[in-house]
């Protein structure tokens, strides 16, 4: 078995503690992403699926247990340190695209590069190559109000993607999208994540897509357990 990319261990997380509105969310939750695994994360609304991605990608901390990303362990890290592992490390897409108005598709591609030290001709070709990766090469210079709301999907897949994160975070990727095109573009996201050999936890309703990844698990009472 290779070595866990993600590896969360007795990760409790309760919002509001010692009042009277407190929610205990995630409970000595354990968490392992293989190198090249896809893993789905299928819970009902509410069960604390975006506070365990908020924590896997270090968005978040727990209050006990530890995060491990490509085997450092990012517990008690200052937030600087964090902030810079996040980049580096960790690529997020959520239900909605939060592409940059104002920006082709090319440049929201760009631009966190750019962020990240990477010389713009660099970023260029990277951000071209994704968008043609995922079929929307002829898009790269559209703003996302001249795309579809799948093409604006594709293009936030890219975005995540930009800085050749190991490990991608998604929170119900396709779950702004009809079925027809959620299925395309999820197999737009599949492909994306085979080829580049990433490692991926995404939080989904849609338990056909549960189904084609490599495994499912389940948060259950702040634990996770198998799908
Ligand atoms: N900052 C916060 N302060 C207090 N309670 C919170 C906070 N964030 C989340 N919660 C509560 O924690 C629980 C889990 O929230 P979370 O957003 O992780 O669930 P979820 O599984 O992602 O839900 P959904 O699928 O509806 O997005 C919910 O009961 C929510 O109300």
């Amino acid at each position: 078995m290779s070595e866990a990319m993600l590896a969360l261990e007795g990760v409790s997380k309760t919002y509001n503690k010692g009042r009277e509105n407190e929610v205990r969310v995630l409970d000595e939750a354990a968490l392992q992403v293989r190198a090249g695994e896809m893993v789905a994360l299928v819970a009902p609304s509410g069960a604390g699926k975006s506070t365990l991605l908020h924590i896997a990608g270090l968005l978040d901390t727990p209050d006990s247990g530890t995060v491990r990303i490509g085997g450092t362990d990012y517990t008690g890290l200052s937030d600087r340190r964090r902030t810079v592992a996040r980049r580096q490390e960790v690529g997020f897409v959520y239900q909605f695209h939060h592409l940059l108005p104002e920006f082709t598709a090319l440049e929201n591609i760009v631009l966190p590069q750019l962020a990240n030290g990477i010389a713009r001709a660099e970023a260029q070709t990277r951000a071209a190559d994704l968008l043609a990766r995922v079929g929307i090469g002829a898009r790269a210079d559209h703003r996302p109000s001249a795309m579809s709301g799948g093409e604006q999907q594709r293009v936030a897949f890219c975005r995540a993607l930009a800085n050749a994160p190991r490990l991608l975070l998604a929170d119900e990727p396709t779950g702004n999208l009809d079925p027809a095109t959620s299925d395309q573009v999820f197999g737009a996201l599949m492909t994306l994540v085979r080829e580049t050999g990433l490692s991926a936890l995404i939080a989904t309703h849609n338990l056909d897509l549960a189904a084609r990844m490599d495994r499912v698990v389940r948060l259950d009472q702040g634990q996770v357990v198998a799908g």
